[in-house]
């Protein structure tokens, strides 16, 4: 695999960033995901467009334009001859002196990441997945806003940890107010009386895959409502989705040992999945 690392494409044995790199020190940096399906890449624009906010909004300047960053994610797609995968471009502070204060960062560092990499879920797309809550509450908007996709992912890997003792595929945040935020690593949509409702972004990543449900769910006519959702709405809804690069379109079929609905993936989610598909097989940067 070739990684490319400012400017230069390297072997992935020798793919190495600086140890005063304030990504590697503090999570200083951004990132995003990005999915190729058939050699075409699936919303990059779209990515981009969130890459430069998370940077702006810690006050980094990419050091290359939108179109350049294009181009190298497409470059490094096309090197690996990755088809179906999953492509990583990250932009890190940069190597700085060992003290946080980022102006003595002179130059942000550009990695991009390519490889083959197929359902994230496996088989679990057909029977669904379980879920647990979490203690872990998902960073204020105040705080660390989740709306910025950031290398600081200790917040979701707490979250994770959790739901790997409690044995759910994935973790439910909530945010400091008791209303649900998101998944660790997605959006979350539940359906209620054949309406979709999703939570608002102030409190999660403002996904692209969600986008895409609503969209989708416009076009097939469903109904669906941004809203703030408790525990009750989330332990008597009749169906649950998580959204996301990685997980693209998944079913929840149990939260804390309890069937949301029927306990199998529900005729709206199955709706949305089948187009979600039609969707990635349709539109995408041909490589
Ligand atoms: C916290 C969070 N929320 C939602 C999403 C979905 O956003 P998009 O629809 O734009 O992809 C993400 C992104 N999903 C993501 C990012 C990094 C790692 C992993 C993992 O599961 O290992 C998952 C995410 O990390």
């Amino acid at each position: 695999m070739e990684i490319y690392i400012d400017g230069t494409f390297v072997p992935e044995g020798e793919a190495k960033v600086s140890v005063f790199d304030h990504g590697f020190l503090y999570g200083d940096g951004v990132f995003e995901g990005i999915r190729s399906y058939n050699g075409r890449i699936f919303r990059l624009k779209e990515h981009i467009d969130r890459l430069y906010d998370s940077a702006k909004m810690i006050d980094m300047t990419v050091p290359v334009s939108k179109e350049e960053f294009a181009e190298i994610i497409i470059e490094t797609v096309r090197r690996n001859g990755v088809k179906n995968g999953y492509i990583r471009p990250i932009v890190t502070r940069g190597a700085g002196t060992m003290g946080l204060d980022p102006r003595h960062c002179p130059k942000p560092t550009i990695v991009c990441i390519a490889m083959e990499w197929g359902a994230m879920y496996g088989d679990l797309y057909e029977k669904g997945l379980t879920a647990v809550t979490v203690a872990i509450r998902r960073n204020a908007p105040d705080t660390l806003p989740p709306n910025v996709k950031s290398l600081n992912y200790l917040n979701n890997i707490l979250a994770k940890i959790e739901a790997n003792y409690k044995g759910g595929d994935e973790a439910i945040f909530f945010d400091t107010q008791g209303r649900i935020s998101e998944g660790s690593g997605d959006n979350i949509f539940l359906v209620k009386n054949g309406i979709i409702y999703a939570p608002h972004t102030l409190t999660n990543l403002k996904g692209i895959t969600r986008d895409v449900l609503i969209e989708i769910a416009a076009k097939l006519g469903l109904q669906l409502k941004v809203v703030e959702l408790g525990f009750f709405d989330l332990y008597t809804a009749d169906e649950m989705i998580v959204t996301g690069t990685a997980a693209e379109i998944a079913p929840i079929v149990k939260v804390d040992g309890r069937a949301i609905g029927s306990g199998r993936p529900g005729p709206i989610t199955k709706q949305i999945m089948a187009a979600f598909k039609t969707l990635i097989d349709s539109e995408g940067t041909q490589v």
